[in-house]
């Protein structure tokens, strides 16, 4: 093993999960590990949604990983400094699919921690797929997960299926740090807001999980153009600071 849990060569292990798909959890990833780089955090994204990846893309990572000198893989890393393992890397083209069942998807999350030359992290955050099944299971089970942060938007549907996801943690005996929701209202340029998912329902996710609410993100057009041009790391939000700042206060306490 090039890095294991016993090494403790990263100090934290973060899972982002959310029970439903679409409410913006590979972005929340993406932006919580660049608000960390910025704070001078050694920052690593393990991008466990194996069969949609999205997050090699996002920070413009591209090439096929190399072997590093303790033979382990070496992650590629981003512009701001932030090291990414994504299953996108080994795909001849970005666009091929990943035709596997839950047990190749389930090895290549353990080899994606295990294998990969991380070296010294403050944060592996580790983004999964939606819901509970056999990615999410594998990280919480085989990985040395320090926390989960759950992602929603304010849909009651995200809402409910989101429970389903902070009942599994629960079950599996994981802690978690808080919750994010995102797509929580829309700013215009002059001031206006306009909660156009529905109103918040971070105090309902409070209460549910018992964890803090660690931020409650904006909807911003321009991210996607960011986000689809692989510029994510260009991007500044007070919010996504903020963010950042809960997350690792709410860590120390935990700790
Ligand atoms: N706050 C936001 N403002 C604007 N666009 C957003 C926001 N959050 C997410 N998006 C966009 O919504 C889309 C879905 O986001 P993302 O891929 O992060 O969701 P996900 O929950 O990880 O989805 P999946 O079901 O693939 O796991 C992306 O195009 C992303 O750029």
């Amino acid at each position: 093993m090039a890095n294991s849990a016993a090494d403790r060569k990263i100090k934290q292990v973060i899972a982002i999960m959310s029970g439903k798909g679409g409410v913006g959890k590979s972005l929340v990833t993406g932006l919580l590990a660049v608000s960390l780089r910025r704070q001078g955090q050694r920052v690593g994204v393990l991008d466990g949604d194996i069969t949609g990846p999205s997050i090699a893309r996002m920070f413009g990572t591209k090439g096929q990983p190399t072997k590093s000198p303790n033979g382990g893989i070496e992650p590629l890393v981003s512009k701001g400094g932030i090291k990414i393992m994504s299953m996108n890397m080994f795909l001849e083209r970005e666009s091929d699919p990943v035709v596997w069942r839950g047990p190749m998807v389930s090895s290549a999350i353990k080899q994606f921690y295990s294998d990969v030359d991380w070296g010294e992290l403050d944060y592996l955050l580790v983004d999964l797929p939606p819901g509970t099944s056999d990615a999410p299971m594998t990280v919480m089970q085989a990985l040395p997960v320090d926390g989960v942060v759950i992602v929603s938007s304010p849909q009651m549907l995200a809402t409910m299926i989101v429970m389903k996801c902070i009942n599994m943690v629960r079950q599996l005996k994981g802690l978690i740090v808080g919750v994010v929701e995102n797509m929580a209202y829309f700013e215009t340029p002059n001031g206006e807001r306009y909660e156009i998912f529905g109103p918040s329902n971070g105090t309902e996710l409070v209460s549910m999980t018992g964890a803090p609410l660690l931020g409650h993100l904006p909807i911003d057009p321009s991210l996607t153009t960011l986000c689809d041009s692989g510029r994510v790391e260009e991007y500044y939000a007070e919010a996504y600071e903020e963010l950042a700042g809960n997350f690792v206060n709410t860590l120390k306490i935990k700790r």
